[in-house]
């Protein structure tokens, strides 16, 4: 079981929304994560259980971002709006910063998100179980 991450910005929410519920059946069986608008929508819409964070512009890509520091996340789907400004865009660089840090798949829009999901349905990730196996402690690079 993996955990994973669905995060939107407000002009991307409906689009992620259709991605998830298309994929329903791939993301059911892990742990789901996601920021708390995004996450209220793609259950209204689905069957899932999702562990909901803040909202974005409150915190919520920086408590992601604490699970993804600690190695812990596998897969983030963060659908950003490339043509709208965020008041919490430090956050946001942030998050994708500490996803290269840690090396976790992230896709930001939705033709990656495709691609990812399809490897994930193939069982593609199952390097991050090693991951996790394997994990240094938390003082180690
Ligand atoms: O702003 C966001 C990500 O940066 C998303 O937050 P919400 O899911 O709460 O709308």
């Amino acid at each position: 079981m993996l955990k994973i991450s669905f995060i939107a910005h407000d002009r991307k929410k409906e689009e992620m929304v259709n991605f998830v519920t298309a994929y329903e059946s791939v993301f059911a069986p892990h742990e789901l994560y996601s920021t708390g608008t995004t996450g209220t929508r793609i259950m209204e819409k689905t069957n899932l259980q999702i562990q909901r964070f803040m909202s974005g512009p409150l915190g919520g890509d920086q408590q992601i971002g604490a699970l993804v520091a600690q190695n812990e996340m596998d897969l983030i789907i963060f659908l950003r709006d490339p043509l709208m400004a965020q008041p919490h865009e430090p956050d946001i660089i942030a998050l994708l910063r500490l996803c290269d840090v840690q090396g976790i798949p992230v896709a930001t829009n939705v033709a990656t998100a495709e691609l990812l999901v399809r490897a994930l349905a193939r069982g593609d990730f199952a390097w991050r179980e090693l991951v996790h196996k394997y994990k240094p402690g938390v003082d180690q690079p």
